[in-house]
């Protein structure tokens, strides 16, 4: 819900794992939650709503016995309303959805939160941020894609950092994530603009140190953050 009582956010780093090994999905996910993850990314593609083809619910569901992480889902999909309950019933603890793939936000919302999970409400990069400013009273997190949904190591969009200021002077406690080509060089400016939520993947899977890499964008974050914030947001 939107606010008028403010507090400081809390700066979360999400490693997308997608750049990771899936054939170590378990394994990878608590090796970022000891680096210091705080969720864990999951892009949900159907082939459909984006050209890429990657995991659903039953992955969701194997996975969930080996960590007690946040399992962050971007499901990339068309007709989201389809796979609420399947992942539910796998242990999912966010349900992203793109506002791009269905006609009733509103009744979606409210389905995810019926099936006890978190929603995320996700826009694409041509999407204009007045088509999700309605619904995002009633979510918990918003998500401006920085890249193309569908496939990592894509260059991030520094023109999206207008609809991040915009959703954050209506919002003031709102998660904003920011997803897509999120590294060292840009994350200043995404936590500037006022986004406390970010997710990479390749600028974390690819470094030497995956941990000083978590570390590093949580520093720059934390210093940038509340500088986006008016004296009466703090
Ligand atoms: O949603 C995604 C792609 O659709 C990925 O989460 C995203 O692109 C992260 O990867 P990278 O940090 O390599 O850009």
């Amino acid at each position: 819900m939107a606010s008028s009582t403010n507090k400081l956010l809390k700066v979360k780093i999400a490693p997308s794992l997608l750049s990771g090994d899936f054939a170590q999905l378990a394994n990878e996910c608590q090796r970022m939650l000891g680096f210091g993850a705080d969720y864990l990314h999951m892009d949900v593609m159907d082939g459909h709503f984006v050209p890429n083809l990657t995991l659903g619910a039953p992955i969701i569901k194997s996975l969930r016995p080996h960590t007690k992480g946040f399992l962050d889902c971007h499901c990339m999909v068309s007709n989201p309303e389809q796979w609420v309950d399947d992942f539910s019933k796998a242990g999912a603890d966010s349900y992203g959805f793109h506002i791009e793939a269905t006609k009733d936000a509103g009744s979606l919302i409210k389905k995810i939160h019926e099936a006890n999970m978190r929603a995320c409400l996700v826009i694409k990069p041509k999407t204009p941020v007045e088509a999700a400013l309605p619904y995002l009273k009633d979510v918990d997190m918003v998500l401006i894609m920085t890249v193309e949904p569908g496939f990592g190591g894509q260059k991030f969009m520094p023109e999206m950092m207008p609809k991040v200021t915009a959703i954050r002077k209506e919002f003031p406690n709102l998660d904003i994530q920011v997803d897509g080509g999120i590294d060292l060089t840009n994350v200043g400016l995404a936590s500037s603009a006022g986004a406390n939520v970010f997710v990479a993947g390749s600028s974390i899977f690819h470094a030497q140190s995956p941990k000083d890499m978590i570390a590093e964008l949580r520093k720059i974050a934390e210093s940038k953050l509340n500088s986006s914030l008016t004296p009466s947001q703090l």
